[in-house]
């Protein structure tokens, strides 16, 4: 059987790099990579040697410009040393040969300004949508209820009943769309997989701190219609232990945290298709 192979990139102030690759083991990837940025930028490592691709939290170029813009850039149109094509030709064929894509906070504000979200009708390379300041004003580090779309093509969240609880930190969350008829398709389509929501998962929220940035329609994360690119502000790698729920101590709670769900059913995934 193939080895189930995940890659996490680090570099260039990502902080959220070992716990991805945590979460991947655990989650059943029998290689969990982590590579700087120079590496794939040398050619030293590629993307065509593995199945999953994290893009993971952070503070990439300390947030100048605007959270994951100058990285969005550098992976459009940077060029591979001493190879002909550009990183994002690696990526455009990553996607092409059905592997998938997790982009985690910081990593989804990356894939959101790279164009590789909602990337609706299949155009990879076209920014639709974005992830801005939190209509408070401030930073937000706390703990959301998330409903999850079980009508959602996304391969993440199969399985969850409900919801999922997990902790959001950042202070650009806030999900935004050109125009009117992108959220249509969005929402038509189910790709918002995630809203922020009441903690039965009975419905979204727009109300403060349930929905803890203003996201437009209460969205937490958005996937792509394959259901193999997902991008979310809350992070799945920080919870896949019981004790790092915030009421672990007063609470009985089964041993697995309720993020390693998403990486369990992207290993299952590469394994049943590669
Ligand atoms: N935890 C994160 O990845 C934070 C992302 C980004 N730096 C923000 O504050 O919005």
């Amino acid at each position: 059987m193939t080895k189930a192979k995940a890659l996490v990139i680090t570099g260039n102030g990502t902080n959220c790099e070992t716990e991805a690759a945590h979460a991947c083991k655990l989650g059943g990837f029998d290689e969990a990579r982590i590579a700087h940025i120079a590496e794939l930028l040398t050619g030293e490592v590629t993307l065509d040697d593995y199945h999953f691709l994290n893009l993971t939290g952070g503070f990439l170029d300390g947030d100048d410009l605007g959270s994951a813009k100058a990285q969005a850039n550098r992976l459009r149109y940077a060029a591979v040393e001493g190879k002909e094509e550009r990183l994002v030709d690696q990526i455009t064929r990553f996607i092409a040969d059905g592997k998938l894509i997790l982009g985690v906070c910081n990593g989804f504000q990356l894939l959101v300004k790279m164009g590789m979200l909602p990337a609706l009708g299949g155009n990879y390379l076209n920014q639709t949508a974005t992830l801005t300041y939190n209509e408070c004003g401030r930073f937000q580090d706390r703990w959301c209820y998330l409903k999850v779309d079980a009508a959602s093509p996304s391969l993440y969240t199969r399985g969850i009943e409900g919801g999922v609880y997990l902790p959001v930190r950042h202070g650009e969350g806030k999900f935004l769309v050109d125009d009117a008829k992108t959220l249509e398709a969005i929402e038509t389509k189910h790709l918002s997989c995630l809203k922020y929501s009441d903690k039965n998962y009975t419905a979204a929220s727009m109300e403060f701190p349930e929905n803890p940035n203003g996201s437009v329609n209460a969205i937490a994360g958005i996937c792509d219609e394959t259901g193999r690119i997902m991008g979310l502000m809350p992070h799945p790698e920080a919870f896949v232990h019981r004790t790092q729920h915030p009421r672990w101590t007063r609470e009985e709670l089964p041993e697995e945290g309720e993020g390693l769900i998403f990486f369990k059913n992207a290993a299952k995934y590469v394994k049943e298709n590669f």
